[in-house]
């Protein structure tokens, strides 16, 4: 048995599989987050050990004497600092943080602007990744900042908790934005800037491992805590989009794969490192060999969740609204950005709805404006990262793929064929794949278990011909206006 364990944002899911990637058991237990309107976002790492315990002793419940092996998955770019004793020294600032934006501008300015970054680094930093948190704690809170002997990423910690071991990826290690995603290693010059070339911050970095390696053996009292084989190993484990990847198959060119998550990525594979010197398209190094081109963004299953508490409906009833309403919401535009935004880049911006009038302003239209601007900002990245080509077939999955009406949309909008995993939990099944292949020292992710993955998606969300001539050139001229907004309101 394997078990994979991802670490979201909203909460912690465990799955185990058996030899052939069959799903045995689930476990999920949820987050708090802590949430300013100075744009912070953060979370206690001790709360993730908290849940991880409870996901996984329900996943486990059916064969935990059998676990051979563990692969964590995790959010990606979160920081976690940890002191000399290896206690984590304040909470970790998250990937939606929006806090460190002018930090991120002043690290973008230092080394010559957006395209120098991309020339020399290969990656552009976008605010959320993890370089501006270190320099923002360096400035805001020195008292930290020199206490700083390890820095994490949550995957890396949790890792970290259940073997005793400091070990990165490059995986992962590729959305910190100070990792050379062209040459694979650490960009001492970049931290050396933060900290005033002490060293401090190049001494404290992870050693690195390669993304299908071994971490460790399970530390003895998390083995009998957990009531599992104190033989049993921990893989390297990665970023959630990454090991996302891996459980949707998406380890082959032409694959695409969008989560509906508390963000939104969409992202494909690629032999090639991405060039977007822009740095809208993320050029994140995959677990698979190869790169990920990966867009996020902030506002997703956030922005239809506080959507349907504010019109004192359910989940559910996102179906219903969509079936009730026409697509472009009747003229009401819903410009998503709560929480900031990454893509666009505008860390600082606050939604907008527009459009309104008498006869449109209804709470399922209301509803349908938030799905549909969420979806439009995405489709949007889609277009980026496939660079203007049309996807045949997309996989969907996070807690939004629940939403039949939503894959409907987006069939309907893209005219490609939507599709999810039987297992809904990719990152957690990415990760027990990985945990696999790495214990028994299998060849490759990519060959190996692509029959895993294929074995279990089901098609869901077709764009027929007769629904194509209905919607299709109602979702075009609904996003063009989507996007015209978005240049009046925010582009000026
Ligand atoms: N049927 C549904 N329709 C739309 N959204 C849903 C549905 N079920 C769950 N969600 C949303 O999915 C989100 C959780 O998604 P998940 O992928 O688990 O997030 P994360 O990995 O960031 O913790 C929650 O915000 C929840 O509101
Ligand atoms: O920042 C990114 C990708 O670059 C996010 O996708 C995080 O990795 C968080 O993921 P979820 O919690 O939404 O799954």
């Amino acid at each position: 048995m394997y078990l994979g364990i991802d670490c979201g944002t909203q909460g912690t899911k465990a799955l185990l599989v058996d030899a052939n990637g069959f799903p045995c058991g689930h476990g999920y237990a949820r987050h708090q987050i802590i949430e300013r309107e100075s744009g912070a976002r953060e979370q206690n790492p001790e709360w993730w050990i908290s849940a991880l315990r409870l996901a996984v002793s329900e996943a486990i419940a059916p064969a935990a004497d059998r676990v051979i092996a563990i692969g964590v998955s995790g959010q990606q770019h979160g920081l976690v600092v940890l002191d000399e004793n290896h206690q984590v020294i304040r909470p970790a600032k998250l990937w939606n943080d929006t806090e460190t934006s002018a930090q991120n501008e002043e690290l973008i300015q230092q080394f010559g602007g957006r395209s120098e970054w991309f020339r020399r680094f290969g990656i552009v930093p976008l605010t959320g990744y993890t370089v501006s948190k270190l320099l923002w704690l360096k400035q805001k809170e020195p008292q930290h900042f020199t206490r700083i002997r390890h820095i994490l990423l949550p995957h890396e910690y949790l890792n970290f908790w259940l073997t005793g071991e400091v070990c990165a990826e490059p995986g992962d290690a590729s959305g910190t934005a100070f990792f050379n995603v062209n040459t694979r290693t650490w960009q001492r010059e970049i931290l050396d800037f933060i900290d005033g070339g002490t060293g401090q911050l190049f001494a404290a970095l992870p050693r690195l491992i390669g993304s299908d390696d071994v971490v460790g053996r399970i530390r003895p009292e998390v083995a009998a805590e957990l009531k599992l084989p104190s033989t049993t190993v921990v893989s390297s484990g990665g970023g959630d989009n990454m090991m996302g990847a891996i459980g949707t198959g998406n380890v082959r060119e032409g694959n695409v794969t969008l989560s509906l998550g508390t963000s939104s990525t969409v992202y494909s594979f690629s032999e090639r490192a991405p060039r977007d010197p822009t740095g809208n398209v993320a050029p994140f190094c995959s677990s698979s060999g190869g790169w990920l081109p990966l867009v996020c963004t902030m506002n997703a299953t956030n922005v239809v969740t506080a959507t349907v508490a504010l019109i004192g409906k359910t989940l559910a009833d996102i179906d219903t609204a969509l079936d009730l309403t026409e697509p472009g919401a009747g003229g009401l535009t819903f410009l998503p950005f709560l929480n900031g935004e990454r893509t666009p880049d505008m860390p600082n911006a606050r939604g907008s709805l527009v459009g309104i009038s008498t006869t449109n302003y209804t709470k399922p239209n209301f509803l349908r404006a938030a799905v549909e601007g969420v979806t439009f900002g995405l489709l949007n990245g889609l277009d980026l990262v496939l660079a203007g080509k049309r996807a045949e077939s997309i996989q969907v999955i996070g807690g939004g793929a629940r939403s039949s009406a939503w894959r409907q949309l987006l069939a309907d909008a893209t005219g490609a064929q939507i599709s999810v995993p039987a297992e809904e939990e990719s990152g957690c099944l990415g990760a027990a794949i990985q945990a696999m292949v790495a214990s028994s020292r299998m060849n490759g992710i990519a060959q190996t278990f692509q029959s895993v993955t294929d074995r279990c998606v089901r098609i869901d969300g077709h764009s027929t011909s007769e629904r194509r001539a209905t919607f299709r050139a109602q979702y075009d001229l609904s996003r063009h206006r989507y996007n015209e907004r978005l240049r009046e309101l925010y582009r000026s």
